[in-house]
């Protein structure tokens, strides 16, 4: 096997070729490139502190399809993507000794400890065994290093700050190119079979047609996406107007499942942003995609800048509240059984599909924290077992937020359910589409069925407490909406 000047090129969440430093790099120092993704069995264990399972059943569809698709673009580029299941230090110090003479092991850098601890086994094995190591930064939209902060601990506590100090000091890099060919692999190296779901002891998901996210994984079908979103329909042109909505495909990008996996590159986007403004047009809209891009950001720097305070239950303000673990109202919240037909809707739409809009998160993480009052790891952990999207800073700095211990300057803030599903689903057919159970109700009635007489609930065949549950708390500025209902039962 002639293996002399071969780097390997570890994957993780940067599953794509366009703008991947990595394999530039490597194009450039190397005679053999080894594109490597491991299935690491951690993974697929247990979450933290509630147990649940790390990787549900969408995102492992989503990761397995943009898997195949990687190895489909590498081998069209005469390379392949070598896969192997076990820990990445594992997997690497095998085919170093397999191939002979690796020269170097390169990786993008990853920012929480789970990530920093496999970098720094793999580092470890490279230097035992006398190979180099060369990592990129690839994950933002602005670089680390271009941070306008002098040093992350300077990073401001507020977005605000931080937004208009990289918008005013700071530029987007320009995206690596997509490369033509790649260096070959050395010979006789298995490529490595893509293990099914049922391998890592998961399950095929059903294929829900209400999905919000009908989508593939994968770098292609992100590109696509790119396309279809800006070029073909002009959606993100009226990307403010419609960011909120709750049913659909077109309301909101959809681009957050392939940013987590790194299928594209918010860098790419960016571009091709700059690029709609100068062609077609430039409005709040097209800003705002960028503005919601600068939060993936943000919380991605906050995490370098807490480390695992992230994941603490105090918080990143080390902030004491008695949060509770009742296991029976965690199970009604997760089964979308709490009585509150917004929260209901929204929980359901995640578990039928590993995915719910910006405004239903928002909503349920204010709901399982300020009125259940329970330990906010526990909703963060069932979205990271559920998300199809889930990036790990995204989503425990969301969760923070929510929660008032993370980087939210207002006070005790907290949604009013009511008032939210009378705003965003002010028909009431969201609630309708999730909870089969209350469609005989019309209008927004459907959020209170609490208050609707017996003769109307008997009507839509609803019976409270058993076709549906009544809610399991009640907050009192519920009723200020309550008859502000604009539609009504008959
Ligand atoms: C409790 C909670 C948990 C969340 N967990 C995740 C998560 O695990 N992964 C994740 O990508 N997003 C998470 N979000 C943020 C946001 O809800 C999703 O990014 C968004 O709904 C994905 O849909 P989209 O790509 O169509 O978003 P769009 O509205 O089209 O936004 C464009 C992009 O901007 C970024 N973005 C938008 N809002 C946020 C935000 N609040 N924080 C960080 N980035 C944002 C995403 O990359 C998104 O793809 C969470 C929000 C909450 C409130
Ligand atoms: N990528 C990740 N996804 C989910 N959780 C993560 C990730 N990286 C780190 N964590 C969480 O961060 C926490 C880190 O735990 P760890 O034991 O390494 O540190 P610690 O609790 O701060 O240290 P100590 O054990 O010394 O008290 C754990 O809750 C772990 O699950």
């Amino acid at each position: 096997m002639s293996t002399s000047r071969t780097i390997i090129c570890l994957l993780r969440n940067d599953l794509r070729l366009h703008d991947n430093e990595l394999f530039h790099w490597a194009q450039r120092n190397a005679e053999y490139i080894v594109p490597l993704y491991c299935f690491d069995p951690r993974h697929y264990a247990g979450t933290y502190n509630y147990n649940l399972p790390k990787t549900g059943p969408f995102r492992l569809r989503f990761l397995l399809e943009s898997i195949r698709d990687l190895r489909n673009t590498l081998l069209n580029k005469s390379s392949n993507l070598v896969v192997r299941r076990g820990k990445p230090e594992d997997v690497v110090a095998e085919l170093i000794k397999q191939l002979g003479s690796v020269s170097t092991v390169a990786f993008h850098e990853e920012v929480t400890s789970e990530e920093l601890n496999v970098e720094k086994k793999v580092k470890d094995v490279c230097a035992q065994m006398k190979v180099k190591v060369h990592t990129c930064w690839g994950s933002t939209l602005y670089h680390r290093d271009d941070l306008p902060f002098h040093h992350i601990s300077r990073l401001p506590d507020v977005y605000t700050q931080f937004r208009k100090a990289v918008e005013t000091q700071s530029m987007v890099r320009p995206a690596f190119p997509t490369l033509e060919q790649l260096k070959p692999l050395p010979s006789g190296l298995e490529e490595g079979a893509v293990p099914t779901a049922q391998e890592l002891q998961q399950t095929e998901p059903l294929t829900d047609p209400r999905s919000a996210f009908p989508c593939s994984g994968g770098e292609s079908q992100a590109l696509a996406r790119l396309k279809h979103y800006f070029w073909d329909t002009d959606a993100v042109a009226t990307y403010k107007e419609t960011r909120n909505g709750l049913i659909g495909v077109n309301y909101s990008t959809k681009f957050a499942p392939w940013l987590a996996m790194g299928c594209i590159s918010p860098r790419y986007i960016y571009h091709q942003i700059k690029q709609y403004e100068r062609e077609r047009t430039a409005n709040q809209s097209t800003y705002w995609v960028i503005f919601e891009l600068l939060w993936r950001d943000y919380f991605k720097f906050v995490a370098v800048k807490y480390g695992n305070r992230l994941f603490q239950l105090k918080g990143l303000q080390d902030k004491s509240v008695p949060w509770k673990k009742d296991m029976k109202l965690f199970n009604a919240w997760k089964d979308g059984r709490t009585g509150v037909p917004f929260v209901d809707a929204n929980m359901r739409e995640l578990a039928m599909t590993g995915f719910m809009s910006n405004r239903g998160r928002q909503n349920v993480a204010s709901f399982l924290t300020k009125d259940l009052g329970l330990d906010w790891r526990m909703g963060a952990e069932l979205f990271e077992y559920l998300l199809i999207d889930h990036d790990v800073c995204s989503n425990y700095g969301n969760w923070l937020y929510s929660a008032g211990i993370g980087n939210d300057p207002r006070e005790n803030r907290k949604f009013n359910m009511i008032k939210q599903g009378l705003d965003y689903d002010n028909n009431g057919d969201y609630v309708r589409q999730w909870v089969p159970e209350l469609q005989g109700i019309r209008g927004a009635d459907v959020h209170t069925p609490w208050t609707l007489s017996t003769a109307a609930l008997s009507h839509a065949h609803v019976s409270l407490g058993e076709t549906y549950p009544t809610p399991i708390v009640m907050a009192p500025e519920w009723n200020r909406h309550v008859n502000k209902k604009s539609v009504s039962v008959f």
